[in-house]
């Protein structure tokens, strides 16, 4: 199974059980806007990681974005086969499509 697919299905486990055994868990029992908080502190750890010199600590900071990310997506119910779509979609708009795929102005 893919690594993601298995990460998945071990959160959507976890997301009831005892939150004294299990990280997940606790997140959850913590409420969606602690799971969101934390979600962007780790999104900040990774920028300075990859703002620093080294490349493990970037590597280790974005498995934890990615970590954190799929525990707030299974808190919302959001299987990770919607943003896998959506990512696909996007595929499909850029590149030759310069017009669908062009940021809004002052975007990047
Ligand atoms: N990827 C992780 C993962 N990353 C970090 N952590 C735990 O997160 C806790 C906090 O780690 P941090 O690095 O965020 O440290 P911190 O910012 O000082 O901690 P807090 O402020 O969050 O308390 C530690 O207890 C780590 O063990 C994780 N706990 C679980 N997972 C995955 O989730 C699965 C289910 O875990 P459980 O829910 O614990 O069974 C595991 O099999 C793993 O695959």
């Amino acid at each position: 199974m893919h690594t993601l697919a298995r990460l998945e299905h071990i959160i959507a486990q976890r997301k009831a059980a005892d939150p004294d055994s299990s990280y997940v868990a606790k997140l959850n029992s913590l409420g969606l806007p602690i799971m969101a908080r934390k979600l962007g502190e780790e999104a900040v750890e990774a920028v300075v990681a990859a703002l620093a010199d080294g490349k493990d600590e970037l590597v280790e900071e974005a498995a934890d974005v990615v970590f954190h990310l799929m525990v707030l997506l299974a808190a919302k119910n959001i299987p990770l086969s919607d943003v896998m779509a959506e990512l696909d979609r996007r595929e499909g708009v850029s590149g030759l499509d310069e017009k669908a795929s062009r940021p809004k102005e002052g975007g990047i």
